[in-house]
């Protein structure tokens, strides 16, 4: 029988290239267990709802009005709803074209939009135009939109940090270009090298390819880093000198669990240095309503905003952005009220400052308990989460655990993830998912576990790695 078109080997060899390790061989391992009945804990997915985090109230009584118009007219709607979510409700659907089951502007609606660039605004010190702003389907939509607009063929290069989040690689390799990786300093809690990234650019050319972007992520994810002012003014000046495009993944902004390194946004410190680099260096930068203290992955709000690219550019990125139709609207409003939250005054602001507080004060205390957690275990090294939501600890595993890896065909990594799964039911990812230098092995869990229950999930790592290390001689 010949080959039918959707038969495995006939797919796009593109397609059969990507990896994407947060949802790969050890989650779908713990989904198996986990219909076998064994209690797991899913730490491999920074999403802090699935781990018991509670909606933000205000936004949810808003966006249950907006599928709800009708509860706008019941009279008894000002005793469960505060005033406040009452107008804001009303003042979205009147953004829309019919309410939220319309589709909206590819772009994502113009009001939404405009609440965005005041964000903005208010954060870095400078204007912002709308019409450089697109709202998405998430950042991961933005993201493999742009990575689409700029790939031509696998001679391209993007320059993306490892370890990274495989967002990148997966669609770097969809998109058939390549990827240039420049490695972290472990040694500086994940720091920028410039002397590798350097290299690596060196490198990649040497090889004919042409470094056309380079990613970064801060807060970063799976290392959790936050860049200093003069790491940006020094990634800024390397782009501008090599014409390299800057895609700043910035969906953590919110998630700083430490003083010295508050968040800069690469705009601000772009518009900072002042001509000719703020006017030559292109930057495309993301966000999301998934991570802070809101973590609504699930409603798929994002957007990403273009500095310094032509205006034909941003058509093609239009065009483009058309063939979807419209950025689900839900996600939108979800994303309007991340950028203009309740202010002081607000009936409801009281009650929204201390909720988004609470879960940002428990986030850090919870890097604090993990970080420090994993570093009383035998043969396991961890930096500090200076931001994001994840730890990537060092697994230092001793030969003959090596050795045991091997003979299960398993990576070592993945080999100890599948051990410390099967033992505690702690889900993780790999190391080896988001890249990492050769023979140097890490896990990556996310600091999102109930604070309640965050002493004993630690204990009982730290029991599993004694004995493993016991086990293999470490
Ligand atoms: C650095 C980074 N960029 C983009 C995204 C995508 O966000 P959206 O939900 O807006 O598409 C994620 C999600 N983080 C994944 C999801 O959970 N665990 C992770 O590592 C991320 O970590």
């Amino acid at each position: 029988m010949p080959l039918k078109p959707l038969d495995y080997e006939s797919l796009n060899d593109n397609v059969k290239k990507v990896a994407y390790a947060v949802r790969g061989e050890l989650y779908l391992r713990a989904s198996e267990l986990q219909k076998e009945g064994k209690k797991i804990i899913f730490t491999n997915v920074g999403n802090p709802h699935a781990l018991g985090q509670r909606p933000l109230t205000f936004p949810r009584q808003v966006v249950s009005l907006c599928q709800a118009p009708f509860l706008l007219v019941d009279p008894n709607v000002e005793l469960i709803f505060p005033a406040d979510a009452i107008a804001r409700a009303k003042y979205y659907l009147s953004l829309t074209s019919g309410g939220l089951g319309a589709y909206s502007d590819s772009r994502g609606l113009p009001g939404i939009r405009k609440e965005v660039a005041e964000f903005i605004e208010r954060r870095d010190g400078y204007p912002s135009d709308p019409e450089l702003i697109f709202l998405t389907d998430g950042a991961s939509k933005g993201v493999m939109q742009m990575l689409n607009a700029i790939i031509r063929n696998d001679r391209d290069g993007i320059l993306v940090p490892v370890p990274q989040y495989p967002l990148y690689s997966a669609t770097i390799s969809l998109y058939g270009g390549s990827l240039v990786p420049y490695y972290l300093d472990e040694e500086r809690n994940w720091g920028l090298d410039l002397n590798n990234l350097r290299q690596s650019v060196a490198a990649a050319r040497a090889k004919g390819i042409t470094v056309r972007a380079m990613v970064i992520i801060n807060p970063g994810n799976p290392t959790g880093q936050c860049l200093s002012e003069a790491n940006l003014r020094d990634i800024l000046l390397f782009c501008y000198k090599e014409n390299i495009v800057l895609f700043a993944d910035e969906v953590y902004q919110q998630n700083i669990y430490q003083d010295e390194r508050p968040f800069l946004s690469a705009r601000k410190i772009l518009l900072d240095m002042g001509p000719p680099i703020s006017k030559e260096v292109q930057l495309v930068s993301f966000h999301t309503v998934s991570k802070g203290y809101w973590g609504e992955c699930g409603q798929r709000g994002g957007y990403f905003e273009m500095t310094n690219l032509p205006p034909q550019t941003v058509d093609e990125i239009y065009k483009i952005a058309s063939i979807s139709l419209s950025p689900n609207v839900p996600g939108q409003i979800f994303l309007g009220l991340m950028v203009n939250p309740p202010k002081p005054g607000d009936i409801s602001y009281l009650k929204f400052s201390s909720e988004s507080k609470a879960i940002l004060d428990s986030m850090r205390r919870r890097a604090r308990v993990m970080t420090d957690g994993f570093n009383s275990c035998k043969n396991v090294v961890c930096n500090f989460t200076e931001g994001a939501m994840y730890s990537f600890p060092q697994i230092c595993l001793p030969p003959k655990a090596i050795e045991a890896a091997k003979k299960a065909s398993k990576a070592p990594d993945v080999f100890y993830c599948l051990k410390l799964l099967e033992s505690t039911g702690i889900s993780t990812v790999p190391g080896s998912g988001f890249g990492q230098k050769d023979g140097v092995f890490h896990l990556r869990t996310t600091i999102l576990p109930a604070e309640e229950e965050m002493p004993a999930i630690m204990a009982s790592f730290k029991k599993f790695n004694d004995e493993f290390m016991e086990q293999y001689g470490g």
